[in-house]
């Protein structure tokens, strides 16, 4: 059976930094590449085969298409293969005034960032097995409702919540479950983030990682098996003071209830 790794977000930013890191150090097959861009993925894929050896399939595809996962169900479902790890990066924000914004901009959010990474999530499950790993991509923004970001802070506190308690429930299958939470990073982002509102977030700039960074403790993390990995120490602080431990125990708690009554 092939041994293989899915990598969404895979043409920019985190997505694309993980793949190459992926494609470096894993015991793997094949690296599947989902993005829409697909020139992007085309020069990613030759990057990896031509350094690392790794082939690789390319998916130019929306994930807000739900057309889109079918298609990566189909083609799961005829290869049967064994998922290592999962990666769910594919994500936007955009920053403004929730009841002044495009309503289609603020659903397509919520589409991509909690629909998307959940239906493939549950899709991919069915093709993993002990040893298995998923790294979802949340945000420190998942532990704060913020204004002016209210719909894609929510989207993360979901991808937080949903990933936290999914790695209790796939503990048994020897799954894990990781839930990376960054704080501002120098990528892409941004520049669709700021696009429509024009708002220039001095204090985010301040706190802001390079990919690299990121990329590095998010792989380091994941290999721990950390349910939730903050990297670097300003956000670590924030997310303690956003309660992180108290959610960390409360889902401990909520998983041990439900294993006595059960
Ligand atoms: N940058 C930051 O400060 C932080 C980012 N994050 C999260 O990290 C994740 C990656 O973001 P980041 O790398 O920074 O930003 P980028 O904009 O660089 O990457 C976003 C990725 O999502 C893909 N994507 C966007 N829309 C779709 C779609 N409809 N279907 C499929 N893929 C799509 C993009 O590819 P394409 O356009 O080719 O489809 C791209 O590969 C996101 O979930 C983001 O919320 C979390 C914390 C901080
Ligand atoms: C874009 C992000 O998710 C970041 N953590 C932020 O809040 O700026």
């Amino acid at each position: 059976m092939k041994n293989i790794g899915i990598v969404t977000g895979a043409s920019s930013g985190l997505g694309k930094g993980i793949a190459i890191e992926i494609a470096k150090g894993f015991d793997i097959d094949e690296l599947w590449l989902i993005a829409r861009r697909k020139e992007r993925l085309v020069e990613l894929g030759k990057e990896i085969y031509e350094n690392y050896g790794v082939n690789v399939v390319l998916m130019s595809l929306d994930l807000i298409d739900e057309k889109s996962l079918q298609k990566i169900s189909e083609r799961l479902e005829s290869q049967k293969p064994n998922i290592k790890i999962l990666v769910n990066s594919s994500g936007f924000g955009v920053m403004g005034d929730s009841s002044e914004m495009n309503r289609k901009v603020q659903e397509d959010m919520i589409l991509l960032n909690c629909k998307a990474l959940f239906s493939l999530t549950n899709i991919c499950t069915n093709y993993m097995s002990r040893g298995s790993g998923i790294l979802q991509i949340a945000s420190v923004a998942g532990f704060c409702p913020q204004p002016y970001f209210a719909v894609y802070s929510a989207t993360k506190a979901f991808v937080l919540s949903y990933s936290m308690a999914l790695s209790k429930e796939l503990k048994k299958r020897g799954i894990s479950v990781s839930a990376l939470c960054p704080g501002p990073v120098n990528t892409e982002f941004f520049d669709i983030c700021e696009r429509d509102a024009k708002m220039e977030n001095m204090i985010k700039k301040m706190f802001i990682k390079s990919p690299n960074f990121v990329v590095k403790r998010a792989i380091k993390g994941y290999l721990k098996k950390k349910t939730v990995i903050v990297p670097g120490i300003t956000m670590k602080l924030l997310s303690i003071i956003e309660g992180l431990y108290i959610k960390q125990l409360s889902s401990i708690l909520a998983y041990k209830i439900y294993k006595k009554f059960n």
